[in-house]
């Protein structure tokens, strides 16, 4: 972002920190921007691995806050160079009430830019999603898309939307004038599904294979491909555009870009096998086991189970209308805008993203014996 003149100058900024993407993010900001003086992490949680941080040679700055409290984020940004927005509530199972998702991503993002203006920060990169685009209520197939393909984007889902909204906002956002007159420069990273270290959902399925007794049975068709990539290579592109953001002002600011790396196109169940297997799981069957419209009988049935429980408790099961919806809808990406515009090559090997993840799955059954 500067020359060595300005080494060990710059502070960031990472919002939600403490979650899955966010450690990946701050880890490899403190191993690979050399001119980095403070590292603020910004998390309604913060973790205890916070602390091992702090005795490197950056300042690392833990700061326990609400993306939807104004107060909150502006005195967080103030100050920061940088801004990495990863903060937000990731909820397709109806754990949380859709006025909460909507606070959360798109008021929670409007204070980070409101933010940034009001406090003189420049650069703002916000964490987006596929889902932005699809898969849409039709379940039309997104196939090695890229950043250009047409593609209905119609959503009804609270957690799309609210990510489209949020999207919106920050890309609207480029070019607006913050405190001191300089342009404010945004551009969102959309990834697919992210797999790696600390995935809440691997960890779920691994789970429960183990309750079924090493098994997990097929319910979608081994066909359909869904879009996944490692959380390094999500990470690193998001502090690659950190980096670039300043000299390439004008070609990437209010762009777009889709997160990819060499992860292979297969089956949501297909692609989770490839740690699982070799962590002693088995997925039954070649085909789906159960016809499509009796999971649409359940995934409806579950829905009726939460509404009836939620008095009593929080049923919140894998399957549900729009997960199975998003599981049988091929969604792929494939494009090179980030390599053009500027210079994403992902540091993580298909091979080298497997053997990581695999060796995480296999650290959680040790811990779990
Ligand atoms: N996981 C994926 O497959 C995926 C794919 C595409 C995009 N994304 C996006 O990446 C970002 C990170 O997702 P993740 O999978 O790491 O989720 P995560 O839940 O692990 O991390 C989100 C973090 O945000 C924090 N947070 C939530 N509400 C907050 C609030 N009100 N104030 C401050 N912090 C708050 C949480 O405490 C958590 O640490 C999200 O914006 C998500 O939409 C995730
Ligand atoms: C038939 C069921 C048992 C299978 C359920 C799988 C389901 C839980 C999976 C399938 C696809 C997954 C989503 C996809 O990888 C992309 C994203 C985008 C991201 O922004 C948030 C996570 C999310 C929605 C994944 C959630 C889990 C899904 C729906």
């Amino acid at each position: 972002m500067a020359d060595s003149a300005q080494a060990q100058k710059l502070v960031y900024l990472v919002t939600g920190g403490c979650g899955f993407l966010g450690e990946h993010v701050v880890r490899m900001l403190l191993q690979q921007e050399p001119q980095l003086r403070e590292l603020r992490i910004f998390d309604l949680h913060l973790g205890p691995w916070l602390e091992e941080l702090k005795t490197g040679p950056v300042q690392v700055t833990a700061i326990q806050g609400d993306v939807t409290q104004a107060h909150e984020v502006a005195a967080a940004v103030a100050g920061a160079h940088v801004v990495i927005h990863t903060a937000g509530l990731v909820d397709v199972f109806g754990k949380t009430s859709p006025e909460t998702i909507h606070e959360v991503n798109v008021q929670g993002t409007r204070n980070v830019i409101e933010a940034c203006v009001q406090t003189g920060t420049r650069f703002l990169v916000y964490t987006s999603s596929m889902e932005v685009v699809g898969p849409n209520i039709k379940g039309q197939p997104f196939y090695r898309g890229n950043e250009n393909t047409p593609y209905e984007a119609v959503h009804r889902h609270p957690y799309p939307c609210s990510k489209a909204l949020a999207e919106q906002l920050v890309l609207e956002a480029n070019g607006r004038k913050v405190l001191g007159g300089l342009p404010l420069v945004t551009c969102a990273l959309r990834p697919t599904g992210i797999y790696g270290e600390g995935h809440q959902i691997m960890r779920d399925f691994y789970h429960q294979g183990l309750r079924l007794g090493g098994r997990l049975f097929r319910a979608i068709p081994a066909s359909v491909e869904h879009g996944r990539v490692y959380v390094g290579n999500v990470a690193w592109m998001h502090v690659l555009v950190a980096r670039e953001l300043e000299h390439r002002a004008a070609l990437m600011g209010g762009q777009v870009y889709f997160c990819y790396d060499n992860s292979p196109y297969k089956s949501y169940e297909d692609f989770n096998m490839e740690f699982l297997g070799p962590c002693g799981l088995r997925l039954v069957g070649t085909r789906p086991l159960l016809p499509y419209w009796l999971l649409v009988f359940l995934a409806a049935l579950n829905v009726l189970l939460q509404w009836l429980l939620r008095p009593l408790l929080l049923y919140a099961p894998l399957l549900n209308p729009y997960t199975l919806a998003m599981a049988n809808t091929t969604f792929t990406v494939s494009t090179d805008k980030a390599r053009r515009h500027f210079g994403y090559e992902p540091p993580f090997s298909w091979e080298e993203s497997r053997t990581r993840t695999i060796r995480w799955v296999q650290a959680m059954e040790g811990s779990a014996q």
